[in-house]
């Protein structure tokens, strides 16, 4: 099969995105090794999605149980809730270590090489992998760039790893700040919230842009600031970032306006997480040496078939995927991304539909969104000369929400009114995590309210949110 060559793909970068294009090359038949230079898993695994949800299990059902109110109204007295901050942390440890167990394990029973090191692109289907036992090159008729990505930490801001930290350190649990800042507001600041507050720590958010949220659909952000944000313990700055920062105990932030950049104030508190964006880790890959280079972000160019682009024209046998592209800094679009290149490599030609891919906030409750938002689809609609419409239903209108006794949210649906093209779909609420993947199926299909409002959804189900929101369109 390898035609002369050690393998038919080599990957570098054993993170998701990787993991999911080698499984998928097995399937097809392709001899494949894997390069790995830290942690099997990469980020999802050992510092991302994985440890994160745990704590968000853990800390949302501390949140739950200490809710009395809500528990008095179904009828239930709990007293005396408590936790063991080291215990929560041990879940999501023993998570992180069974995962990547598990995910190693997977490539090796399916026949994948895998080889610790540093890869680096080598000339055409060449790859040299330098580790302690020094260099060695091997060659493969096609190359998957898969090296994932780092948190960005702006100017001024100093990491000591134990006052002042990333969400590298955060995952660990290692201590509950009393009074914790955050400063950036977009995922891992809303789900770090979620976790924290619910411990018990008071939290001030810092978010450079003039809201919170700034990534997702208003409506969904404004409710998401008056469920998630005004009723805890949490103080925000809006428009203001974060100048300097000195760890240290207290760890003290120097705040300043975003436009102006005129100082603001100074907060002392006793832990600071630095949310604020993450930046490719593709330095050192060996671009030049088949004439391709990195955009200026430092992300490596692609096209919707994951191959990588010189000049704007694929470079032969050479594809990249996951947060090293920059498209959507997801774990799932990392594997599809991979998915893809593998069926192009076996020449099946197959492109990415970033539409349809799903995502979603873990926080209590969650926020899930596929496609465009509201302002995305307008500009596409004033752009390209169709009218949009929205369609709004309430969880405080679904029964088995209500019966659940927990109907804070709404579920949103932006389509065409022409077609009635589904263009995005956003739901904040109770499971909105798992509700959202209709609505990515729909999308993926091109499909239109007129068609998706005939769909029968069980009765009761929370899944009725989305059959009413489509009806609603139907009938607006
Ligand atoms: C706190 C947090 C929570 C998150 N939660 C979610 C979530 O709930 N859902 C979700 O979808 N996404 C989540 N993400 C994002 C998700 O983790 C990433 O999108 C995903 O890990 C990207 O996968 P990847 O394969 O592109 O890269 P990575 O997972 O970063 O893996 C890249 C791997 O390549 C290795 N590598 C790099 N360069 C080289 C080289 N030259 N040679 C050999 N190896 C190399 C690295 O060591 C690393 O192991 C979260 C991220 C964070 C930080
Ligand atoms: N549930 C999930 O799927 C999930 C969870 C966590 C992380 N992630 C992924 O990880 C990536 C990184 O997450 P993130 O939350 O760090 O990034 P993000 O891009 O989602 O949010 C960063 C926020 O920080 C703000 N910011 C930047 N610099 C600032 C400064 N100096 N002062 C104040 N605010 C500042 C930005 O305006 C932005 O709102 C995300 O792109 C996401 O794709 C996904």
């Amino acid at each position: 099969m390898s035609q002369g060559f050690d393998y038919d793909l080599v990957i570098i970068g054993a993170g998701v995105g990787g993991h999911g294009a080698a499984l998928h090359a097995v399937s097809c038949g392709l001899k494949t090794a894997i390069i790995e230079a830290a942690d099997m898993g990469g980020t999802c695994v050992n510092r991302g999605c994985i440890p994160s949800k745990a704590l968000l299990a853990a800390s949302g059902r501390v949140r739950e149980l200490r809710d009395a109110h809500h528990l008095k109204a179904l009828g239930i007295q709990v007293e005396n809730v408590g936790f063991d901050r080291q215990a929560i942390a041990n879940h999501a440890l023993n998570l992180v270590s069974k995962l990547q167990g598990d995910l190693t394990n997977s490539l090796k029973r399916v026949g994948v090489d895998t080889i610790r090191g540093r890869g680096k692109v080598a000339g055409q289907q060449k790859v040299t992998v330098t580790s302690d036992s020094g260099d060695k090159t091997i060659t493969a008729k096609d190359i998957i760039l898969a090296p994932g990505s780092i948190p960005f930490v702006p100017p001024g801001i100093e990491i000591d790893g134990k006052t002042v930290f990333t969400s590298d350190q955060a995952v660990k649990l290692e201590s509950l700040p009393q009074w914790v800042a955050i400063i950036g507001s977009g995922y891992i600041g809303l789900e770090f919230s979620d976790v924290y507050s619910a411990l018990g720590c008071e939290i001030t958010m810092i978010e450079a842009l003039d809201q919170l949220m700034p990534g997702f659909d208003r409506d969904i952000a404004k409710i998401a600031e008056r469920v998630l944000i005004t009723p805890r313990d949490i103080e925000t700055y809006v428009g203001i970032y974060a100048k300097k920062v000195i760890p240290g105990s207290p760890v003290v932030i120097e705040l300043a306006n975003f436009k102006t950049k005129e100082y603001v104030d100074t907060l002392e508190v006793d832990g600071c997480l630095v949310a604020t964006g993450r930046i490719p880790a593709t330095k050192d890959l060996g671009l030049e040496s088949v004439g391709a280079e990195l955009d200026r972000r430092g992300y490596i160019p692609v096209n919707d078939s994951m191959a990588v682009l010189s000049g704007g024209e694929p470079v032969p046998h050479l594809w990249a995927i996951g947060d090293a592209t920059g498209k959507m800094m997801l774990a799932h679009a990392a594997s599809a991304q991979g998915i893809v290149a593998v069926e192009n490599i076996c020449d099946r030609q197959r492109q990415i539909d970033y539409r349809s891919i799903p995502a979603a906030a873990f926080t209590h409750p969650e926020i899930s969104y596929v496609g465009m938002t509201e302002t995305a689809a307008k500009e596409l609609g004033e752009a390209e000369g169709f009218t949009i419409k929205t369609a709004k239903t309430y969880f405080k209108g679904n029964s088995k929400a209500l019966a659940d006794g927990d109907a804070d949210g709404i579920a949103k649906v932006v389509y065409r009114q022409d077609t009635g093209e589904v263009l995005g779909v956003h739901i904040i609420g109770s499971h909105a995590s798992d509700l959202i993947h209709e609505a990515s199926a729909a999308i993926a299909n091109r499909q239109s309210v007129h068609s998706l409002a005939f769909l029968v959804h069980a009765h009761p189900t929370l899944s009725e949110v989305l059959d009413e929101a489509y009806k609603r369109a139907v009938h607006a």
